[in-house]
C-alpha cells in the first residue's frame, strides 16, 4: 500500500474486541459497534451473568465472533480496540465468590493491558462510582479519591475496580499504552437479568409478578439512573476522543429508593405494595454524578428521562416473564 495514503479514521476497519459482552451493557454495545460496516466485533466471556442470547442476532455473523474465555487467563488475539467490561456488577454476584471478582478485577485487567501492549491496542475499562465508596463529597467529581472500606464486604469490587484504575495508569505511564477510563453510574434497560439484584430490575420484576416492592432500609439512600443507550454513546465518545479519563458517565437525576419504588408502582402496578427490608453492609447513602467534564470534553449528556426508560425496560421484562399488559 502506499504510505502516502493517508487513510481517515472512519474510513479504517477496526478489531474491536469487547470483554463481557455477552453481558447487560456489554451486549447494548456490541449492538451498536456492529452498525458500523468498518467494524469485526469478537466478545470473549465466560458467561458466569452474561448470556449468549443477548447476542442471538449476532451469532454467525461474518462479522462477529463469541469466544468463551476468562479474562483472568491470558488471551493471545489481535485487535485494534478493547472495550474490557468483563466483571460481575450485580452486588449479589459480585459478593458471591469474592476472591473471583478480585482475579477479574486485578488479573483480567493485567491480561487485557498486556495484549493492549502486545498489539498496540487501545483499552477502555468500565470502571464504577463505586471507587468513590460512600462518598463525602456531593454529587462526585472525577477528582474526589473516595471514601472506600478496604475489608469489607463490597471491597472484591470497590478495590478491584481502584486497582484496576492503577494499573491503566501505570501501563500508560510505563508503557504508553492508550487508555480510556469510564467511571459508570448505576445503568438500567432492557437485557438485565430478570434476578440480576439490582434494584431496578428487582423492582420492575417485583411489579410484574405483583410482589412487594423490597426497599432496602433506609430508602432514603439516593442513586441516579442512566438508560443504556446514553451509556454506551458515552462509552463510544470516550474510545473515540482524545481523553484518558477517568469520566464519570452517568445520568445526574437523583432519587431515594423509596422515590423509585413509588415511580415503578404509579407507572407499572399501583396495586402493588412497598414494603421495606433489611440492607446489606457498607451501602453507599448517595450517588450522583458531576458531569461537567463529560460534557465538556465528550459532548456528550443523557438523554432519557427515568420516567422514559422505565417503560422500555417494562416492555422487554414482560415479553420475557410472559405477563401482557392490562388492557
Ligand atoms: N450496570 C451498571 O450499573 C454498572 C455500573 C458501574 C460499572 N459497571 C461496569 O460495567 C461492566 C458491565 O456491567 P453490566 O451491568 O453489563 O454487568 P453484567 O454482569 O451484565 O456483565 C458482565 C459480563 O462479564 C462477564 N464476566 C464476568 N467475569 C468474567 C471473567 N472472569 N471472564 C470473562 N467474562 C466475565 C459476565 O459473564 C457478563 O457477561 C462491568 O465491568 C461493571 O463493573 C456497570
Ligand atoms: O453504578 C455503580 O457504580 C455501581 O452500582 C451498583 O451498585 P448499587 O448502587 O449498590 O446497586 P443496587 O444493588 O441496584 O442497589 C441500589 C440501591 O437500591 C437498594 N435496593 C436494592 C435492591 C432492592 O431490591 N431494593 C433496594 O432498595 C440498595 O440498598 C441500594 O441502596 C452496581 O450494581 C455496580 O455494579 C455498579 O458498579
Amino acid at each position: 500500500m502506499n504510505p502516502n495514503i493517508v487513510v481517515p479514521p472512519e474510513q479504517s476497519n477496526m478489531r474491536i474486541l469487547v470483554t463481557g459482552g455477552a453481558g447487560f451493557i456489554g451486549s447494548h454495545l456490541v449492538d451498536k459497534l456492529m452498525e458500523n460496516e468498518k467494524n469485526e466485533v469478537i466478545v470473549v466471556d465466560n458467561y458466569f451473568t452474561g448470556s449468549k442470547d443477548n447476542l442471538r442476532k449476532w451469532i454467525g455473523h461474518p462479522r462477529f465472533e463469541l469466544i468463551r474465555h476468562d479474562v483472568t487467563e491470558p488471551l493471545l488475539i489481535e485487535v485494534d480496540q478493547i472495550y474490557h467490561l468483563a466483571c460481575p456488577a450485580s452486588p449479589i454476584f459480585y459478593k458471591y465468590n469474592p476472591v473471583k471478582t478480585i482475579k477479574t478485577n486485578v488479573i483480567g485487567t493485567l491480561n487485557m493491558l498486556g495484549l493492549a501492549k502486545r498489539v498496540g491496542a487501545r483499552i477502555l475499562l468500565t470502571s464504577t462510582s463505586e471507587v468513590y465508596g460512600d462518598p463525602l463529597i456531593h454529587p462526585q467529581p472525577e477528582t474526589y479519591w473516595g471514601n472506600v472500606n478496604p475489608i469489607g464486604v463490597r471491597s472484591c469490587y470497590d478495590e478491584g475496580k481502584r486497582v484496576a484504575e492503577t494499573l491503566m495508569f501505570d501501563y500508560h505511564r510505563q508503557h504508553g499504552i492508550e487508555i480510556r477510563i469510564a467511571r459508570i453510574f448505576n445503568t438500567y434497560g432492557p437485557r438485565m437479568n430478570i434476578d440480576d439484584g439490582r434494584v431496578v430490575s428487582n423492582f420492575i420484576a417485583q411489579a410484574l409478578r405483583g410482589e412487594p416492592l423490597t426497599v432496602q432500609k433506609p430508602g432514603t439512600q439516593t442513586r441516579s439512573f442512566c438508560y443504556v443507550s446514553d451509556m454506551v454513546d458515552g462509552l463510544i465518545r470516550l474510545m473515540e476522543g482524545e481523553n484518558t479519563g477517568p469520566i464519570n458517565i452517568g445520568n445526574p437525576g437523583e432519587f431515594t429508593m423509596l422515590e423509585l419504588a413509588e415511580t415503578v408502582k404509579e407507572l407499572i402496578n399501583p396495586e402493588v405494595e412497598i414494603k421495606t427490608v433489611e440492607n446489606t453492609p457498607d451501602d453507599p447513602r448517595q450517588r450522583k454524578p458531576d458531569i461537567a467534564k463529560a460534557k465538556e470534553l465528550l459532548g456528550w449528556e443523557p438523554k432519557v428521562k427515568l420516567r422514559d426508560g422505565l417503560p422500555l425496560m417494562e416492555e422487554d421484562f414482560r415479553l420475557r416473564l410472559g405477563v401482557s399488559k392490562k388492557k
